[in-house]
């Protein structure tokens, strides 16, 4: 979490993860990364058609379009299981249509990391993709490097990405490995340094510890008719191990080769 997180109600805290339901990045939104991640959400006592919950360490919320201003633009109930095992997160997002017309919305999970340091950071699972450039206008590029490195300001949403992604950590010498189903995208955030001393609620030198890696549904909006339910499905897990000690080739994480 930044060390200047806001906890005042009706605002995302800067850190953790924030479940966002809108046009993502898109100006004509009502507010940035829409409203979802701005409310308070509910417990769900009926988290139907999952099965009940069996033990302590998990919750069902839900966030309802009636619970929400007015200016939504569609009818929805927005369901999140939340589970944690040993060394394990894992999320699961449901959004329901519950007006008599169909609608499309864009769906990310914005996963804030904690890094030793940003410039000894390297992703695995990118590589090849063909990716958006938030700035540079959304251009489209095809990643060339082998892996991601950061040596400066990032965002970009990468498309079609593999169903996992690994976060290697060279100094802590622990990989986040992302799983993820029903979001094809993967967003790659990072303001540094000039751009964290203009968010506000971001420390100045915050950016040199954190990164986001977001399983998203960016490119393709997801269509709901009325009734109809999406659900994405995101696993947040670490290996204790890095890279660097060549005890864990990255691509037996990625691709569970032996
Ligand atoms: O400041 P926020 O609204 O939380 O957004 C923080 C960042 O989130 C993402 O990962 C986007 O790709 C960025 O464009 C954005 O700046």
């Amino acid at each position: 979490m930044s060390s200047k997180a806001n906890k005042k109600q009706h605002k995302a805290i800067r850190g953790g993860i924030s479940a966002c339901l809108a046009r993502f990045g898109d100006l004509s939104s009502l507010e940035q990364h829409g409203f979802a991640r701005n409310r308070m959400w509910s417990l769900d006592r009926d988290p139907s058609p999952l099965p009940p919950l069996d033990n302590q360490s998990s919750v069902d919320l839900i966030l309802k379009s009636t619970e929400v201003d007015l200016k939504t633009p569609c009818s929805f109930e927005f369901r999140l299981r939340i589970s944690l095992n040993a060394g394990k997160l894992i999320l699961i997002p449901r959004v329901r249509n519950t007006a008599n017309k169909a609608f499309s919305f864009s769906f990310t999970l914005c996963n804030y990391l904690s890094v030793s340091d940003i410039s000894e950071v390297r992703i695995e699972g990118l590589e090849t993709l063909d990716y958006f450039d938030n700035l540079l206008n959304r251009s489209r590029f095809t990643e060339q490097a082998d892996a991601l490195t950061f040596d400066g300001e990032m965002d970009r949403v990468y498309l079609h990405s593999p169903t996992k992604i690994a976060i290697i950590d060279h100094e802590k010498k622990r990989t986040f490995v992302l799983q993820k189903k029903g979001m094809p995208d993967a967003v790659v955030w990072n303001p540094w340094g000039k751009k964290a001393k203009a968010i506000p609620d971001l420390g100045d030198d915050d950016y040199k510890i954190m990164m986001c890696v977001n399983s998203a549904a960016i490119d393709t909006p997801i269509l709901l008719k009325p009734s109809e339910e999406w659900m994405g499905y995101q696993e947040l897990s670490t290996v204790s191990s890095s890279y660097c000690s060549g005890q864990l080739d990255p691509r037996k994480v990625l691709y569970g080769f032996h």
